[in-house]
């Protein structure tokens, strides 16, 4: 048997972890060799761990130097719609390959808005009768005791279109007979689009990924990557199918025959994305169904009297009604920006900003702004530079979904009291977007009162510039009252649906987060 020489050791004969790993004295060449063999394996495996360890502390050191921004602010305040601006300025192509994906989503604001305005109906028994009522709310920035209780209790769903809980108008002046016709146009239509109501769930489940949140009233949540359910989406190239014209008949709620559902509809072409073409076909159906139901005199009334409450993304829906029903309908950017979907949880962006030469990644955190969603944001607070505040000031007639008592401004107000006021971000670049300013300058123009909502309001003019200072002041005086470190609040009024003015304000705050961004990186 042939004996292999030992080794030479480094380790001295005496160290008791040497001689814990000499080789047995009677080891052999076939031995020694596996021996060897085993301990390179190891080498290697321990050199691959070193260098990975490496990696994660270059990545770690680098992510230091990032940026990371927070969009905070209460629900529907433009958060999202900001992220999308952004995206179009620093990752357009991301943007283009999301592109076909939005179409469902638009489909469903279309389906929602419809099925909500028909719920409402129905609840004033498809007619129209007016009742007295008025409440209004006083606030002084972090006081919700002040919010007062908002008139009539609201419906079930929540959708684009909801109810006012504060208007006051004279009783109807319909006859029995206007009213009765009224009902029957109405349930004529109500019939008719009961495809595209039933199309609205599975719509839901294909966003939502069948996961429906109670506490969101009926709303829609979704979270970061809903795209991947929805991209791959192949627009339908074929004509359109001919459909049976024989009338409809419902049958446990669900219409059969007259105009297609999504169930029974059989499409001939194989396709990547049935339910967006089934839609597709049914919206080209109902297109001007959708149009009367908006147009009828019913609907216009309850609208006027604010009996029906249209939120911004079905107004913009509706009008572009014709547009979005074609078939082949590719979303625009304006639609994209102007669609709506929930927020859950924290949605990061990540973007490459390059200023000056200098490029570095941001990290740009989306939060959903609704009150069960705000536990999520704080483990973001640890290391963010700056926050966008989003503040909605377009919304002093409205009230909380998930608290229909509070104003949705006293909401704004308190939750910027407590970002101010938090001592984990008390180092934090501070930037307030006073949102939705178009939409203020249209409720103005429609003669809405401020001081009907917010009694503090008085008897100041009911006119932009004013409304806006006011605001603003409310907001200025949280900041100034929680500032012990003397931070300075850039204040921004904003409609961030515009791209234009929206990319020039993006600039300007990218300058000056970068700036604090260069100073405090002086300072390590
Ligand atoms: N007209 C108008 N619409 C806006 C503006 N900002 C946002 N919107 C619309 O308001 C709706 C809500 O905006 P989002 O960006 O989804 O709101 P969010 O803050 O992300 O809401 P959550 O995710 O629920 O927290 C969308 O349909 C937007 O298109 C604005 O300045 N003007
Ligand atoms: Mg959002």
């Amino acid at each position: 048997m042939l004996r292999a020489q030992r080794p030479p050791s480094i380790m001295s004969q005496d160290d008791p972890l040497a001689l814990a790993m000499r080789p047995p004295e009677t080891e052999t060449e076939a031995e020694r060799r596996i021996r060897l063999d085993r301990e390179a394996e190891a080498r290697r495996i321990s050199d691959n761990i070193d260098e990975q360890l490496k990696q994660d502390k270059k990545k770690y050191d680098k992510s230091k130097q990032d940026v990371k921004l927070l969009l905070l602010g209460q629900a529907e305040s433009g958060k999202s719609t900001l992220q999308k601006q952004f995206q179009l300025m620093y990752s357009p192509d991301s943007m283009e390959q999301e592109r076909a994906s939005w179409r469902v989503v638009i489909y469903f604001n279309v389906a929602r808005s419809v099925k909500y305005t028909l719920e409402i109906l129905e609840a004033y028994g498809d007619t129209f009768e007016d009742d007295d009522g008025s409440s209004g709310s006083d606030f002084s920035g972090s006081d919700s005791s002040r919010s007062q209780a908002a008139g009539p209790a609201r419906l079930g769903n929540r959708s684009g279109t909801r109810r006012d809980p504060s208007v006051a108008g004279p009783s109807s002046s319909y006859t029995a007979a206007q009213s009765e016709e009224f009902a029957r146009q109405i349930a004529v239509l109500r019939h008719r689009l009961s495809p595209l109501v039933n199309a609205e769930s599975s719509l839901a489940d294909r966003l939502s990924g069948g996961v429906r949140l109670s506490g969101s009233k009926g709303g829609l949540y979704v979270r970061r990557g809903w795209q991947s359910r929805t991209l791959g989406a192949k627009l339908r190239s074929k004509g359109r199918r001919s459909l049976n014209s024989s009338p409809p008949e419902i049958q446990n709620g669900t219409v059969t025959g007259g105009r297609p559902s999504i169930s029974d509809l059989d499409s001939p072409v194989t396709d990547s994305d049935e339910l967006a073409s089934d839609v597709s076909l049914i919206l080209d159906e109902c297109k001007d169904d959708i149009t009367k139901l908006y147009q009828h005199e019913i609907v216009q009334r309850m609208i006027k009297k604010r009996r029906l409450r249209m939120d911004e993304w079905a107004e913009y829906c509706l009008s572009q009604i014709a547009r979005i029903s074609e078939t082949g309908y590719v979303p625009s950017t304006d639609d994209i920006l102007h669609a709506r979907i929930q927020t859950m949880g924290v949605a990061e962006h990540v973007f490459d900003v390059s200023l000056h030469g200098r490029n570095v990644t941001w990290h740009l955190y989306d939060v959903g702004g609704a009150r069960g969603q705000r536990h999520t944001w704080v483990p973001y607070f640890d290391d963010a530079n700056a926050i966008i505040f989003v503040a909605p000031i377009s919304a002093f007639d409205q009230y909380l979904e998930e608290d229909p008592r509070t104003n949705r401004i006293d909401d704004s107000l308190q939750l910027f009291t407590q970002i101010c006021s938090n001592r984990l971000l008390k180092n934090v670049h501070l930037v307030l977007f006073l949102n939705k300013t178009d939409v203020l300058k249209a409720k103005l123009a429609a003669g809405v009162q401020v001081k009907k909502y917010i009694t503090s309001y008085g008897d100041r003019p009911n006119e932009f510039d004013p409304v806006v200072h006011y605001f603003r002041a409310h907001f200025q005086q949280v900041h100034r009252r929680n500032n012990e470190q003397n931070r300075v609040l850039y204040t921004h009024l904003t409609s961030v649906v515009d791209t234009k003015t929206t990319r020039n304000i993006i600039s300007n705050v990218r300058d000056s987060i970068f700036r604090g961004y260069l100073k405090s990186a002086a300072l390590v």
